[in-house]
């Protein structure tokens, strides 16, 4: 069945439509729910949106309630998310490069192999909407094609689809790439970071990691909460799941109702990754806080780790500056302080330049440097997010670190300690640059980060390799894969 055949029979049906006297069969229902997710599809594909923001609009314009709201985000984020596997599988259901179909019937073709394969959708509903959306937002002339693909997907499981995957792919990264949704470039990277650590058997463990969306984790703010949040779960929706010690685990519904249930003052209680929760504690807690002593958060927008920084330091005299080059992301900093700590100073300026710092001889005895980077550490975060980088980021992203880095360093204190933060693992962001560095600056060294993410974590956490720093993962620890690295000025 192919689009072309549909095609050339589609102007034949037209002309024929003023004589059809048979009874046309019933137009299908397509339930606003569908029409939603196809739009959000669109949206990032025609206007690089973002889903977790088109997602919200689109419903919001539906007027979808919860139910159905459920509905658009996953069909919409699972097909995302999915989106190389669907691909491989209309490839070989179509016997045609996925790039020879218009992008339209594409995306309804995506759609409805998410239907099919990953939901409990009843195969004719799948079909039959999927050509009824085909012929509302793309054309009637490739109904016939979406059809026929979509009842060939139906033929099969997704069992057997993955293993005709397997069978076709021209190499075994290639077969893993498209089976579970991943760039090539994207499986052999995550590859390399985890043979670093000698843990290269948990990559096929990973990939399935980054194809589930995480549960939410929040935070409540150290000096709002005395000890190990776990005193606050309940158990059943709230749970004290994960590695750090503030961390809580949402099991489902809405946060705004968890955060607000808990009753702490607002903005105590949000929504933060448990690595980025770490990665903060990492700083705050090497040593003991010194009265006089002076902080930096370098990169800090949208100012998640800021608040930590500031709630950490209630109760003492230090003040933080937390500089962020975009306005707008400064502002968003502002905000995410204001209610929990008031010793921060927000400033927006290149973190390169010595106005980031006041003055061309200001020195800080704790800087966190959470670089800007490819963020391939939160892909089951952001659906469309794998497949929007590209290699060809990273040779800027890892100059800008270094440079980050080196200005940093020139403003730490004798014995100051540095943080060096990434949302991803990629060795050329992590080990590589942390190497450089060194090389660099004979006048620091390098902290055993993971020891100290051992002393502040709830449990034991499950830390590889026999570097000083430390690489969180999703598969392993639950948090994003965040990367830390510790450093202390010795000369
Ligand atoms: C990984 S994010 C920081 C996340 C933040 N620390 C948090 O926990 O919410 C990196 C930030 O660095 C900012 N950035 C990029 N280039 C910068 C530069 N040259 N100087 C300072 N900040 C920069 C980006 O705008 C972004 O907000």
């Amino acid at each position: 069945m192919s689009e072309r055949r549909g095609r050339g029979r589609g102007p034949r049906e037209n002309r024929n439509q003023g004589q059809d006297r048979r009874p046309r069969a019933p137009r299908v229902e397509i339930s606003p729910a569908r029409i939603a997710a196809y739009d959000v599809l669109r949206d990032v594909e025609d206007r690089d949106a973002y889903a977790n923001l088109a997602l919200p609009s689109r419903i919001r314009e539906a007027k979808l309630d919860g139910r159905d709201a459920a509905l658009a985000t996953e069909l919409a984020s699972g097909t995302l998310r999915e989106r190389g596997r669907y691909d491989r599988i209309i490839e070989l259901a179509a016997n045609r490069a996925v790039g020879d179909i218009d992008t339209r019937t594409l995306n309804v073709l995506r759609l409805g192999a998410h239907q099919l394969l990953s939901m409990r959708t009843a195969a004719h509903a799948a079909v039959n909407e999927s050509v009824e959306l085909q012929r509302r937002v793309a054309n009637q002339s490739g109904a016939g094609f979406v059809n026929g693909v979509l009842r060939t997907i139906g033929r099969s499981t997704p069992v057997e689809w993955d293993a005709k995957i397997v069978e076709t792919a021209s190499s075994p990264d290639e077969a893993l790439a498209a089976r579970d949704s991943h760039p090539s470039w994207v499986v052999r990277a995550l590859r390399d970071a985890l043979r670093a650590e000698g843990r290269e058997q948990e990559l096929e463990d990973l990939l399935a990691a980054n194809n589930e969306p995480p549960r939410v984790s929040l935070v409540v703010l150290p000096g709002w909460h005395s000890g190990d949040a776990e005193a606050l779960a309940d158990g059943d929706d709230l749970t004290a799941n994960g590695p750090s010690p503030f961390g809580l685990e949402l099991a489902g519904g809405d946060p705004a109702r968890a955060i607000e249930a808990l009753g702490f003052p607002e903005g105590v209680v949000r929504v933060q990754d448990q690595g980025s929760q770490l990665a903060a504690l990492a700083l705050t807690r090497l040593r003991p806080v010194k009265e006089g002593e002076r902080w930096l958060d370098l990169c800090a927008g949208p100012g998640g780790k800021t608040a930590v920084l500031g709630a950490e330091l209630s109760g003492y005299t230090v003040p933080v500056r937390a500089n962020e080059v975009s306005e707008h992301r400064a502002e968003l900093v502002r905000r995410s302080v204001a209610a929990v700590a008031d010793s921060v100073d927000v400033v927006s300026f290149d973190g390169r330049e010595s106005d980031a710092y006041g003055e061309a001889d200001a020195q800080f005895d704790r800087i966190l440097v959470d670089a800007p980077c490819s963020g391939l550490g939160a892909l089951r975060r952001r659906p469309e997010a794998r497949w929007r980088k590209q290699p060809s980021d990273l040779p800027e992203l890892t100059a800008l670190q270094g440079e980050l880095l080196d200005a940093a360093v020139a403003h730490l204190a004798p014995g100051g300690a540095l943080a060096y933060v990434t949302c991803s693992p990629h060795l050329a962001e992590t080990r590589v640059t942390v190497d450089r560095l060194l090389k660099r600056h004979s006048g620091i060294r390098e902290l055993d980060a993971k020891a100290v993410l051992q002393s502040v974590a709830r449990g034991d956490l499950d830390l590889a390799g026999t570097s000083l720093s430390a690489q969180l993962w999703p598969h392993r620890n639950g948090t994003d894969a965040m990367f830390i690295a510790l450093f202390e000025r010795v000369s």
